[in-house]
């Protein structure tokens, strides 16, 4: 018996729902085995992050040649990056081994507002990762700093944006409709030729921590698997539906989702 492999390059989260954490618990749920590249430790739990400590770029080096010369990944996600001298070793090592089905979320602020990628680091993630991307997962204000549209609200400004990150380099883009104040939760996947909306009703609660990480490591799962493109997205979308269904008021802020709802749901 074997199992497909899947790398995450993301922060570490002391509050176990997003992250590092919420990634491998992912990929444990989704059946391919899991490696990990930690690029910077949060203190961090359901109220908010209590402070961040990037990793040396020597850890980051070494971690990445570890895993990348032996447990070759078949597909890879990345989350909080930090920094534009993290995002360059981390492209380079990328291109280096040539590793294909790279999944970016491009992670900025955290949910209670603090920041997780420097500002001026924005401009190397757009010229460095986002080229290299199977498919990459802004939500909005993601997609505004990465496209360079002012406000994206309506459906045809989230079809703008996506066409904006296509011409920038990325294979696949899903911008999603979390943030809008629209009554359901709709995203949008486009493969630079056809949009297919991913429905999803807006769930009424307030434990939506570690969403995107959830669901962009379900994605590379699912292409770690040898799914499509669309397959992927549409398994990601039900199994964060279902994780933010029976999400967990766990803590006295922004709980967790239910990594395992989807199994038991599905
Ligand atoms: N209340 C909700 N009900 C249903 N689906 C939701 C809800 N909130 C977010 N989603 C979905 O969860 C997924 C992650 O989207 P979201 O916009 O929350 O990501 P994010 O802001 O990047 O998350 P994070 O804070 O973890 O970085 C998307 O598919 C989105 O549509
Ligand atoms: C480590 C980490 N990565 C990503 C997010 C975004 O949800 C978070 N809160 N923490």
């Amino acid at each position: 018996m074997t199992k497909p492999i899947a790398l995450t390059i993301a922060g570490s989260d002391s509050g176990g729902g997003a992250g590092i954490q919420a990634d491998l618990k992912t990929f444990q749920e989704r059946d391919v085995f899991g490696t990990t590249v930690i690029t910077a430790l949060t203190a961090q739990n359901t109220e908010g992050v209590h402070g961040v400590f990037p990793e040396s770029l020597q850890a980051i080096d070494a971690q990445l040649e570890a895993v990348l010369t032996d447990l070759r990944p078949d597909a890879v996600k990345t989350g909080m990056m930090f920094s534009a001298e993290i995002i360059e070793r981390v492209a380079f090592y990328l291109k280096k081994y040539h590793v294909e089905r790279i999944v970016i979320d491009p992670v900025m602020i955290a949910k209670g507002g603090a920041p997780l990628l420097q500002q001026e680091a924005a401009d190397a993630l757009k010229t460095e990762l986002l080229p290299l991307a199977h498919t990459i997962t802004p939500n909005l204000p993601e997609a505004e700093v990465i496209s360079g549209l002012s406000s994206i609200q309506s459906e045809d400004a989230m079809k703008e944006a996506a066409s904006l990150l296509h011409d920038l380099g990325a294979a696949h883009v899903v911008v999603k409709g979390g943030h809008r104040e629209t009554e359901d939760a709709r995203d949008l996947f486009s493969d630079g030729r056809e949009i297919t909306v991913l429905p999803s009703p807006r769930i009424a609660t307030k434990h939506t921590h570690g969403t995107g990480c959830t669901f962009a490591a379900c994605i590379a799962a699912e292409l770690a698997k040898g799914e499509t493109a669309l397959a992927a997205v549409q398994t990601a979308k039900a199994f964060i539906t279902s994780a933010i269904t029976h999400a967990l008021p766990l803590g006295g802020g922004i709980g967790p989702t239910d990594h395992s709802a989807y199994r038991y749901n599905s």
